[in-house]
């Protein structure tokens, strides 16, 4: 379901690595809005710049020019509370390598965030057993990374990444370390949270089936927004991974089978 309003506005981001003579542009003028309850894919080649814009949006790196806008509200502008604010419960981010912490339980990575943020442990445990219980995870809460599988371990990053009811989550290739059915599993997973809480997503992919779980993708090139596709009212997810599939072999891209 996407309801009307801008959560996210992107406009006009730039971002340049390197020193005078040898310059990579990485974003060349990247603008685009998020509406609140959307699912918006980000496809594009290697080194497109698609985590370059993602950590952008996060304040893991600093765009060169142009900006980000939360709620109309200019991220870069942010001092260093609202941007522990904003880092902290504002955005919830999902990593390709999971990025949990070894020596802590699944149940201790997911409340991580919040202990440093000093949330109320009750409220905490509420929410923690309704995300589990959503995701599955339920009955490996105590077990530590090294007992899960691929796709537990980013089951329990996805509940670290929404304990905090963030205004959006910002996934970076969350299926590229997974096996088929993990993929489909997460994807649904991922698909529920958006429609079932309205929760606004933002994820980058090169994975065909992992975008038609999105309700319009964007395709950025050499830094730029250079097509849309968004999923029609009508269309099945299978309808919508075929019409991807035609793009990325107009692009130039391989094909694969849907999941
Ligand atoms: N820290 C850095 N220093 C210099 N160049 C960088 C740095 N990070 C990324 N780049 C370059 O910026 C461009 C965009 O990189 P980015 O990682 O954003 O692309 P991507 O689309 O996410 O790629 P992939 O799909 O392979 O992860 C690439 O040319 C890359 O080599």
């Amino acid at each position: 379901m996407v309801r009307q309003g801008k959560l996210l506005e992107v406009k006009d981001l730039q971002k340049n690595y390197g020193k005078k003579n040898n310059i990579t542009k990485a974003l060349n003028g990247v603008s685009f809005d998020i509406l609140l309850g959307e699912f918006l894919g980000i496809m594009g080649p290697s080194g497109s710049g698609k985590t370059t814009l993602l950590n952008c949006i996060a304040t893991i790196i600093k765009p060169t020019s142009g900006c980000v806008l939360l709620k109309g509200e200019n991220i870069s502008a942010f001092d260093s509370k609202d941007l522990a604010e904003y880092r902290g419960s504002r955005i919830g981010y999902l990593f390709q390598d999971f990025a949990l912490l070894d020596n802590l339980t699944g149940q201790e990575n997911i409340l991580l965030p919040l202990s440093i943020h000093g949330v109320d442990f009750a409220k905490a445990r509420a929410k923690l057993d309704e995300l589990a219980d959503f995701l599955e995870i339920t009955d490996i809460l105590n077990k530590f990374p090294a007992q899960m599988s691929g796709g537990q371990k980013q089951r329990v990053a996805a509940a670290r990444s929404l304990i905090s009811d963030p205004d959006i989550v910002l996934a970076d290739e969350p299926t590229g370390a997974l096996d088929t059915r993990s993929a489909r599993n997460l994807m649904n997973k991922l698909e529920g949270i958006n429609r079932n809480s309205g929760r606004t997503i933002l994820m980058v992919t090169h994975d065909p089936n992992a975008a038609s779980f999105c309700s319009r993708i964007l395709f950025i090139q050499d830094g730029v927004v250079f097509h849309e596709l968004r999923r029609k009212q009508e269309e099945s997810r299978e309808e919508f991974y075929e019409r991807i599939l035609q793009l990325l072999a107009q692009l130039g891209g391989g094909s694969a089978n849907v999941f």
